[in-house]
């Protein structure tokens, strides 16, 4: 599949080059507008930093749920060790895929001046047979492992009804035609994450962005370019962020024309704009709630599509007791069972010099992990490395010197690693949310765009989107277009309804000026009617109408108060 990924290099979506374009200060009256992000991670910070480049039109505060910490699910955990470099304390999203040179990321980073290095020397470990597969031997294995994905997803284009990565690759191993399901190939394609997850669908499935490609990490942790983030370049000043503010709700306040958001401390702002960049799990299971309610589009999104389990676990000896050539290295399993159990492990002693290895695990091994004492956590990875490596070499490390862990499901403002799609899903789940629910509120975070779902470059470059939604006033385009249309609509009926009804009707209906009639349109109830999206979507326009209409009214009265005078 590596070599897949070389031959055939894939797009990651690209941050757009060019500064973000200066609002029109037309539409917005009565500048600077206050904008509130809810969630520092990645994608709530990309979007303030974009939005703060803007500092003359717009003020932006972050407020973010956890006591201690921002980055979200970037999770660089030096708290515990103070003197830390930071790859050796990267407990959550910490390599940037690479898959094509335009992650916005690795251009990111060099602004910032972090240093990055690949994670290459791929080593495929059998234990059972003590077989350590690397160089020309493991460039076999991997381009065996390749056929039969290749296979896999090819048929199950074939198959009218939607399958599993699972189910596609298990029915080509059963038909033997490219390898037997013992055979070092497939056990390697059967360590992806995509075949653990069990319900990871087939279709939209790039595995060259997901299973392979996870290359270059960040010797200082990933947690350095989300601080970067926060703290600016030297010409930025940094962001406003609030710690320990859980939100609790998002309140759109008609009369004021402004959107409420309210904390669990019971305290509450105002603003003009909010950006949701909270995980989806966190607006599934109602630990965000909207008033009013958020249509069902965007409710059933949040709970349809596929959220995994995954952990990191990073354990330190007093020195090395594993080549220093392994990169990244697998671990096969036999068992269904054991299948996500710490399968894949980076050699971190090889990124930044210190005796550690970090360890993955995904799907059902991650959540019974989380529910083990440190201890018997401890214990289950040392009882892994002696499979993989015998006990007598794992002894010649010495004591261990650090455990460090994820509990990612039961973290309360995570509930869970990344979306992915599950078989039944759909790309709109995702792509529903990079709309805005116009004129306030709009959504970043990897679940908000199909494209690049689940990642970190998928994060940020949601931020970048939902940050030029408000620069450039996209809400303010959308009612011109939809005025535009209706003006049209308007015109179109008019003249079928001249065709069929002669002059008269006509006349009658001309009594009615041209604007008054475009109102009548917009607000016209069977336009609206049809679904919640709509409903939602006509409250807040009713009441922006209703308050251009009370501000004309008053201008109205002021002016002819200052006349009377
Ligand atoms: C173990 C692990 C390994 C990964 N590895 C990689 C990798 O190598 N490469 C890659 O590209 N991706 C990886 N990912 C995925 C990547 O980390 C995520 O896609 C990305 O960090 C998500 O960013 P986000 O901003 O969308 O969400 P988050 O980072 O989750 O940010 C959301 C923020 O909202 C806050 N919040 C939640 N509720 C509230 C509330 N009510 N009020 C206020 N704040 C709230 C949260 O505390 C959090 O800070 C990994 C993920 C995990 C868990």
């Amino acid at each position: 599949t590596k070599e897949k990924v070389k031959n055939k290099k894939k797009e990651v979506p690209v941050q757009k080059k060019e500064p973000p374009k200066k609002v029109d200060r037309k539409d917005y009256p009565g500048l600077p507008k206050e904008v509130l992000i809810i969630g520092a991670g990645m994608a709530g910070l990309a979007a303030a930093r974009r939005i703060s480049s803007d500092r003359s039109n717009f003020t932006v505060k972050v407020y973010e749920a956890r006591q201690e910490r921002f980055g979200g699910r970037v999770w660089t955990d030096k708290l515990k060790d103070m003197s830390a470099k930071g790859a050796e304390v990267d407990l959550g999203g910490s390599a940037f895929n690479v898959v094509s040179k335009n992650n916005p990321l690795v251009k990111l980073a060099e602004d910032f001046e972090l240093k990055s290095t690949k994670l290459d020397n791929l080593q495929f470990i059998v234990p059972w047979e003590q077989k350590h597969f690397s160089g020309e031997e493991l460039t076999q294995i991997t381009r065996q492992a390749g056929q039969i994905l290749g296979q896999a997803l090819n048929e199950s284009k074939s198959v009218e009804t939607e399958i599993s990565v699972k189910e596609a690759i298990d029915k080509v191993l059963a038909s033997g035609a490219i390898a037997s399901s013992d055979s070092p190939g497939a056990l390697l394609i059967k360590s992806l994450p995509s075949y653990i997850l069990r319900d990871y669908s087939t279709r939209n499935y790039t595995p060259e962005l997901l299973d392979v490609g996870y290359e270059k990490v960040l010797l200082d942790g990933m947690g350095e370019l989300v601080d970067r983030l926060l703290s600016g370049s030297p010409e930025e000043p940094p962001l406003h962020l609030h710690l320990n503010k859980a939100v609790r709700q998002i309140k759109v306040d008609k009369s004021q024309g402004k959107v409420l958001v309210r904390f669990r401390d019971g305290s509450q702002v105002s603003a003009d704009f909010v950006v949701v960049a909270v995980p989806s799990t966190i607006i599934s299971t109602g630990g965000l709630l909207f008033e009013p309610a958020l249509p069902k589009k965007y409710q059933l999104a949040a709970k349809e599509m596929g959220m995994s389990a995954g952990d990191k676990i990073i354990i330190q000896f007093e020195r090395p007791f594993w080549s220093p050539d392994y990169g990244v290295f697998v671990r096969a399993v036999n068992r269904d069972s054991d299948r996500g159990n710490l399968q894949t492990w980076v050699n971190i002693n090889r990124i930044v010099g210190v005796p550690a290895l970090g360890g993955f695990l995904t799907g059902d091994p991650a959540v019974k992990f989380e529910k083990m004492t440190n201890e018997d956590a401890e214990e289950l990875v040392i009882t892994v490395l002696n499979e993989m490596f015998g006990e007598e070499v794992v002894k010649q490390g010495g004591k261990i010197v650090k455990f460090q862990r994820s509990q990612w499901v039961t973290d309360e403002w995570s509930k869970g690693a990344s979306t992915y799609p599950k078989v039944g899903n759909d790309p709109s789940l995702w792509d529903t949310f990079s709309q805005p629910l116009c004129p306030y509120i709009y959504f970043a975070g990897e679940h908000t765009q199909f494209d690049s779902h689940g990642s970190l470059h998928g994060a940020y470059n949601s931020g970048i989107r939902a940050g030029d939604q408000i620069l450039t006033g996209l809400c303010e385009l959308l009612r011109k277009e939809e005025i535009q249309r209706k003006k049209e609509e308007r015109r179109k009926k008019e003249e079928a309804k001249k065709k069929k009804e002669g002059d008269k009707a006509d006349k009658k209906e001309g009594k009615k000026s041209k604007e008054d009639e475009i109102k009548d349109d917009e607000v016209d109830d069977d336009d609206y009617t049809d679904d919640d999206d709509d409903a939602y979507e006509n409250e807040i326009r009713l009441d922006k109408e209703k308050r251009d209409e009370d501000k004309t009214d008053n201008d109205k009265k002021k002016k002819k108060k200052k006349d009377e005078l």
